[in-house]
């Protein structure tokens, strides 16, 4: 019986043919928990009983919303979590080594035909690795610390073909930006969305991992991208596995079919105050911005800063009036950056680079937005408060929007630079 690659997934965890529908209890494969949900996940695996976690070697913990601590709950909290490192010997490395969806997936911590949990809406980003992995919440993290396994109903899924070449300056996050706007924030609610097509198999780990990362946005369960020759070689890198065949099979049941073709396709922009309501950029250029954000798990790996600084060229500066906040999604996209001049360009045009954190993305830390100012940023949510004030604005689009934006302190189209 023909099944879709999640099926197959679920299916090899249970050891018989499961289908979409099927409400299962399945192993998992590596649990990750940061320093927001995961107190209160390790608190509940104390009142579950749990005295030992079910592996350590498969548990990753990492502090990445609030680092270095911006508040003493914050610190308490990292201090709770460090001990309870120590006692599990829970040492896969060092706590801050950056946003957790890229630590995950640099580290080599989801591989094809695993599942991954996280106590994070974000953890879809392994789909990009082949994964079926998504978001939990803390309860069902503490007993997944103590079982290494939890209860999943198997999502069905909805094949979106994706065609075409992108144009100069339009890429993965136009990409995944026009594909929320046209499903919706609700539309793949519990669904799996399985990226194909040419400008998917053309598309390297950094974008596949922005599109994965953004499938929560369309309230889907999971985001994935079949592994190739690409996914492959970015895993086999990171640990000892040998590639195997797993993909959809041709005939297999979808809830739907959805072709689009990036040929034509402009610049996007989320305006404010929803992910899904998105515009060719040239319908909002020249409004005018206060802050620039490039970063986060969607878009802080090495290769949106160095589009972000192909874009700034060899301009002296960003835009007086524009605050430009650049933070790579760890430390090993940090030195990448450093290695390759990125970050010494960045700091000459006037940017503030931080060091690897969630940083404004979440308004946690800092880069919080004063009342009627507006952002612009490369992460994944604009929702009203999120960047700091409620009567603040926040729009989204990819690096080179940011970039260009920056350098005008206005929003604009990057294929005009
Ligand atoms: C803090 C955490 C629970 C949250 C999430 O789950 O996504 C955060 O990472 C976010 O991006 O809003
Ligand atoms: S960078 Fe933003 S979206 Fe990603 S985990 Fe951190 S707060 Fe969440």
């Amino acid at each position: 019986m023909s099944a879709t690659i999640v099926e197959k997934i679920f299916s090899q965890h249970c050891k018989r043919p499961i289908r979409a529908g099927r409400v299962v209890m399945v192993p998992v494969d590596a649990a990750m928990i940061h320093d927001i949900t995961g107190p209160l996940a390790i608190r509940v695996f104390g009142e579950m009983g749990g005295e030992r976690v079910f592996d350590p070697e498969r548990i990753i913990m990492l502090f990445d919303h609030q680092v270095p601590a911006d508040s003493i709950p914050a610190a308490e909290n990292h201090v709770f979590m460090r001990r309870f490192a120590d006692e599990q010997g829970i040492r896969n490395y060092d706590l801050r080594e950056g946003v957790c969806h890229q630590v995950v997936m640099e580290k080599g911590k989801a591989a094809p035909g695993e599942i991954v949990v996280g106590t994070d809406s974000h953890t879809c980003t392994y789909g990009a690795a082949g994964a079926f992995a998504t978001g939990i919440g803390s309860t069902d993290m503490g007993f997944v610390l103590k079982f290494g396994a939890l209860y999943f109903r198997v999502p069905e899924s909805i094949l979106l073909e994706i065609d075409g070449t992108f144009g100069r300056r339009v890429g993965a996050k136009d990409l995944i930006l026009s594909l929320a706007g046209d499903i919706g924030a609700d539309g793949a609610t519990y669904m799996a969305l399985e990226f194909t097509g040419r400008a998917i198999r053309e598309m390297d780990m950094a974008g596949r991992m922005t599109c994965a990362n953004m499938a929560i946005e369309m309230g889907a369960k999971a985001g994935i991208v079949p592994p190739d020759a690409t996914t492959w070689g970015y895993v086999t890198e990171r640990r000892a596995i040998e590639p195997f065949d797993l993909a959809s099979d041709p005939d297999a049941s979808y809830r739907e079919r959805r072709h689009y073709d990036v040929t034509d396709l402009a610049p996007q922009v989320a305006v404010p105050h929803n992910v899904d309501n998105v515009v060719d950029v040239t319908e909002v250029a020249g409004t005018r911005i206060d802050q620039v954000f490039i970063g986060s798990c969607t878009n802080g790996r090495y290769e949106d800063l160095e589009e972000a600084a192909e874009v700034l060229g060899s301009a002296d500066r960003f835009a007086e009036s524009v605050r430009v906040i650049v933070i790579p999604a760890s430390r090993t996209e940090y030195l990448k950056a450093l290695r390759a001049g990125l970050i010494e360009r960045f700091v000459e045009a006037g940017a503030l680079v931080e060091a690897p954190c969630c940083g404004p993305c979440m308004g946690g830390a800092f880069g919080l937005l004063a009342p009627g100012e507006v952002s612009l940023s490369t992460s994944n949510r604009n929702f009203r408060g999120r960047q700091g004030s409620t009567a603040a604005s926040v729009y989204l689009s990819s690096p080179a929007t940011a970039a260009a934006s920056a350098l005008y302190g206005e929003i604009t189209d990057p294929r005009e630079v």
